[in-house]
């Protein structure tokens, strides 16, 4: 039925003012403000419809993409859209695009590698997009192992210019998104040889193609690497693969913040720690461990509303069949979800509070706090997204057969999500080095050196102060404990940062009462999930670990009337979740209906194929029939 709010009912129950609990998930009343008036823009204009999205060949959807973005570029300078404004259109416009790469790692390069005189040439261009750039560092033979890329810039002092080359095939750029059709430069990754001296991996500003007809400028090789897995979701991107022979840059094309080359061909360090190099990196991480809380909410929005509407089992007398979200075991799997999204929101607002302290005190020469962040943003990175990845799936069994449509919204949801958990760091590799970060602290600690921050735990625990461990002995051979450890320790950052939000004063009816509810249901569910861990080692015992299920038990029933309140305080509109399943009015059934005769295939009533392929097997059925 049109216009009638199928949840109605469900929104009644709720025990808190909805309108507070969306300005906590926001950020702030202003941050609403802009997200109610951008998604509002996006939704109502069909030039960002997006629900064709995974029927569409690829060259038909990579050419739509680039309208969109043309689109969305004219729309932000026409409305003069602040830059806050502008990343808000681009999220609601909801489409994996080059300009991802442009905004979000190009620019940032420059701004955190390049010298103030590179940035002066080099920002203006970008910030018109009079240029367009990607982020060349992974390789065909190497991604995790940075130091392992092949690429060579070498200094040539005859001319002042780097020769970029890919002495082989597996030092082919292999990956970098926007790379393959449209980016005019790269900040690409090279091994810098001076005088045939390797001095490691830097960065370099390199154009790719001409800005006159868009064709690759001599000795350069692109092209896009093919289509990724699913419909639609990430084969919006143009990953690229790149070659150069021989080609020269001038030598002020090197990002020289770090280190420098002089015009006598001099390699000089600046007083920074060479992981400056591996800056952009840490800033994405944090942006991306800002971005799994709103992935793993939606997918959350989408299977708690359906889970209201599909009613299966347990009719009385010919009443209502059970909604099953009243199952105990759909709670048991839809509630962790939605306690995860509001914990992820929090400890992402709290790492780009890290990220920004980190920033200046660099500023200020004080390097000290960079490998916590480093740590924070690798562990809390490979964190979310694993745990969204998985979410987004769960999420799908969750809605039944149905979540398996395309247009529950949820098979390109994942499918677009779940290279979070390789790019920008393979997780495992993100743990492995969280894990040796502790075992560093841990080797500090045996000498007197207190932990601090994330890390200040540590210094009391009474047994590794006795500790003398060496960094490297045996850690390859318990990599898989200790990257265990490493998820224990980002799990506990983020259940501490929960908990720090609730210390804050929370406006709102009701509000806080239901974030605590959120917050034990996140910390109680971990515990279930690790309690052979935590008896194994003593620190609880079976009576314990028994009276904390049943807490977790009676904090679902708690959640339950809340539920669809609290996914509506995630403020999405139907545009941008995308979902039948996920309606705001739970008009499920008959949109489904309408949905499936809208499908190519039901064009015809016979299918294409059906004279070559179908009717000589029938005739020849006939046939054996009457014979
Ligand atoms: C929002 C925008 C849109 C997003 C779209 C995303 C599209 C995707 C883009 C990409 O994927 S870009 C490519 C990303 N590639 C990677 O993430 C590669 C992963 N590998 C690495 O980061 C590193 O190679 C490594 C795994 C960290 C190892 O590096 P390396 O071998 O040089 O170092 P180690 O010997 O292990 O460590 C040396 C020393 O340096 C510290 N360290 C390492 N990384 C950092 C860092 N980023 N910042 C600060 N410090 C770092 C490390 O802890 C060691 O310290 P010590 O133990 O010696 O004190
Ligand atoms: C969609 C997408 C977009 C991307 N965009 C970009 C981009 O814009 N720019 C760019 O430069 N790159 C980009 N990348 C590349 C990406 O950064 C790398 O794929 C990523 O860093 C992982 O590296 P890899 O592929 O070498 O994995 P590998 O390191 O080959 O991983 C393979 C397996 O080996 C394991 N492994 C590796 N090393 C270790 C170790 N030391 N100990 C234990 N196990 C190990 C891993 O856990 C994994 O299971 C993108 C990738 C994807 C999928």
């Amino acid at each position: 039925m049109e216009g009638v709010d199928h949840l109605a009912d469900e929104r009644k129950k709720a025990e808190f003012n909805v309108e507070a609990m969306k300005i906590v998930w926001a950020g702030s009343q202003h941050n609403l403000e802009v997200s109610n008036r951008i998604s509002k823009l996006v939704a109502d204009d069909p030039a960002f419809r997006k629900d064709d999205r995974t029927m569409l060949p690829r060259k038909e959807l990579f050419k739509n993409t680039l309208r969109k973005a043309a689109y969305a570029w004219k729309r932000i300078n026409e409305l003069r859209l602040s830059e806050e404004e502008a990343s808000k259109l681009r999220f609601y416009v909801d489409e994996t695009a080059y300009t991802d790469l442009h905004w979000g790692m190009f620019i940032p390069a420059i701004k955190g590698q390049g010298t103030d005189e590179q940035q002066r040439k080099w920002l203006p261009l970008a910030y018109k997009m009079q240029i367009i750039g990607c982020y060349a560092q992974t390789e065909l033979g190497h991604g995790s192992n940075v130091q392992g890329l092949e690429t060579t810039a070498t200094f040539d002092p005859h001319t002042d210019e780097f020769v970029i080359h890919s002495p082989t095939l597996t030092s082919s750029k292999w990956w970098p998104g926007g790379l393959g059709k449209v980016s005019t430069h790269a900040v690409t990754y090279a091994r810098l040889i001076i005088d045939g001296k390797d001095h490691g991996v830097h960065g370099f500003i390199v154009q790719l193609r001409s800005l006159e007809d868009h064709r690759p400028l001599p000795g350069i090789t692109v092209g896009d690497i093919g289509m990724k897995f699913g419909n639609g979701a990430y084969n919006t991107m143009d990953n690229g693969v790149l070659r150069f022979d021989h080609v020269r840059i001038p030598r002020n094309q090197m990002l020289m913040k770090v280190s420098q080359v002089t015009r006598e061909g001099k390699y000089k360090q600046s007083d920074v720690p060479r992981q400056l190099v591996y800056g952009t990196m840490v800033y994405v991480r944090q942006r991306i461990v800002a971005d799994a809380s709103c992935y793993l909410s939606r997918a959350v929005c989408i299977a708690t509303r359906y889970s209201a509407v599909r009613r299966q089992f347990g009719s009385q007398n010919g009443g209502p069949e059970t909604q099953v979200i009243d199952y105990k075991t759909q709670q048991s799997r839809l509630f962790p979800l939605l306690a995860s999204a509001y914990a992820f929101r929090f400890v992402g607002e709290w790492l780009e509070w890290l990220y920004t302290d980190v920033m200046q005190r660099l500023q200020a020469n004080d390097f000290s706090t960079l490998p916590e962040a480093h740590a924070c943003t690798a562990g809390l990175k490979s964190l979310t997204t694993s745990v969204t990845a998985d979410g987004i799936e769960e999420c799908r069994k969750l809605c039944g057969g149905h979540g398996y449509l395309c247009t529950s919204g949820l098979p390109e949801l994942f499918a677009v999500y779940v290279p979070a958990c390789t790019y920008e760091g393979d997780n495992i590799v993100l743990l492995l080095q969280v894990a040796r970060f502790l075992m560093k602290t841990v080797s500090q600690i045996g000498t007197g050196k207190q932990p601090v921050g994330t890390i200040a735990y540590m210094g009391r625990i009474e047994h590794l102060m006795q500790c003398r461990c060496n960094v490297q002995r045996g850690f390859a051979e318990l990599s898989a404990d200790l990257v265990e450890a490493a998820v224990a320790h980002c799990q506990l950052i983020v259940v501490s940062k929960f908990i720090e939000k609730l210390q804050q004063d929370i406006p709102g009816e009701g509000v806080k009462q239901q974030l605590e509810a959120l917050c034990g249901i996140y910390y109680l569910s971990l515990l279930h999930k690790h309690q052979g861990d935590f008896l194994a080692t003593s620190y609880l015992t079976p009576k314990q670990s028994a009276l904390a299920n049943d807490q977790l038990r009676a904090l679902y029933s708690k959640v339950r009337p809340n539920a669809i309140a609290l996914v509506d305080a995630f403020n999405y509109s139907d545009h941008f979740l995308s979902s039948i399943l996920g309606r705001y009015d739970g008009n499920v059934y008959p949109k489904l209906y309408e949905a499936a005769w809208k499908d190519p295939l039901n064009e015809s009533v016979v299918p294409d194929g059906y004279h070559e392929y179908v009717r000589p097997l029938l005739k020849q059925q006939l046939h054996t029939a009457r014979l």
